[in-house]
Parts: C-alpha cells; sequence; structure tokens
C-alpha cells in the first residue's frame, strides 16, 4: 500500500498529528495527515488532495518538502509512506472527517501513540526540529 503524508509544521515548529477516528482501523493512533494514492496521482497531488478533504488546508507540490519514508511490514499488507515537510500552507486546519487534531512539539511526539510504520519517522522529525 502507497500512502503519503505529511508534517505541517506551524511558525512556532510544531507538528499537526490526527487521532485516528473510533469506527477506523487502528482507531485511536495519531498519525500524519496524508492517504493513499488515487489512479494517476502522484504523491505530491495525493497529499495535496488528501490536505484539502481532511483538513482545509491548501498547499502546493513546491511546498511539499521530501523528508524520509516508512517502510513497514504491518500483518495483512505492506505500508510504503512517504513524509513530507510543508511549513507554507494556507488556511486553519479543521478536522473535517471526525478526527481530533493536536499541535504537537517535536520532543513531545513520545507522547502521542502512533502506528508502528511511524516510530522511525518520530527521530527524524526530532533530530530536524
Ligand atoms: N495518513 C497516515 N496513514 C498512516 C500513517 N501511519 C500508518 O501506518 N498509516 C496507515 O496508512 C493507511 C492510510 O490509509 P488512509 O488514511 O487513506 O485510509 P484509512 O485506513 O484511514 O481508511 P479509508 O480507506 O476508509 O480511507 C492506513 O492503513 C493507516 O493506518 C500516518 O502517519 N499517516
Amino acid at each position: 500500500m502507497l500512502v503519503a503524508a505529511c508534517a505541517l509544521v506551524d511558525r512556532e515548529n510544531r507538528i499537526l498529528l490526527a487521532q485516528r477516528p473510533p469506527d477506523k482501523a487502528m482507531a485511536g493512533l495519531w498519525e500524519f495527515p496524508g492517504g493513499k494514492f488515487e489512479p494517476g496521482e502522484t504523491p505530491e497531488q495525493a497529499l495535496i488532495r488528501e490536505l484539502e478533504e481532511e483538513l482545509a488546508v491548501r498547499t502546493q507540490a513546491a511546498c511539499l518538502a521530501p523528508l524520509t519514508f516508512a517502510s513497514h511490514a504491518y500483518a495483512d499488507f505492506h505500508l510504503l509512506m512517504p513524509l513530507y515537510i510543508c511549513r507554507k500552507f494556507d488556511g486553519i486546519p479543521v478536522s473535517r472527517e471526525g478526527q481530533t487534531l493536536k499541535w504537537v512539539r517535536a520532543r513531545d511526539l513520545r507522547d502521542y501513540p502512533m502506528p508502528e510504520a511511524d516510530a522511525p519517522l518520530v527521530p527524524v522529525l526530532q533530530d530536524l526540529l
């Protein structure tokens, strides 16, 4: 499974996390906004679409910088997930799909339980921010 994810970073260097709603797999875990690619989409197009759909945030490919990626074997699928970082976006994120949103400092990321695939991404963000 290919998923594009984004660390949205605000002016205070905080990262936006979204908590998965109770009715979904991995409910309650905190994740980076993003989602699966649709046929024919580039990762950047998928992310721009997902940020708009999930958070009413608008950005553009030039504002999405590749940061790192996750490659993780879940029991039922293998996830390959590029993680972008974005500091330049329009709009204040609002929850459009029932997720709880939280701006989190890099040093506090470990306080938010995340999907297994995300564990190696945390130190990369902590080093950067
Ligand atoms: N967006 C996002 N997805 C992640 C992260 N870590 C991680 O393992 N995933 C997994 O990647 C997949 C993302 O798919 P998705 O968001 O498009 O779809 P979903 O499972 O929420 O449900 P849906 O198919 O009903 O939209 C899920 O299996 C999710 O658990 C992350 O940090 N951000």
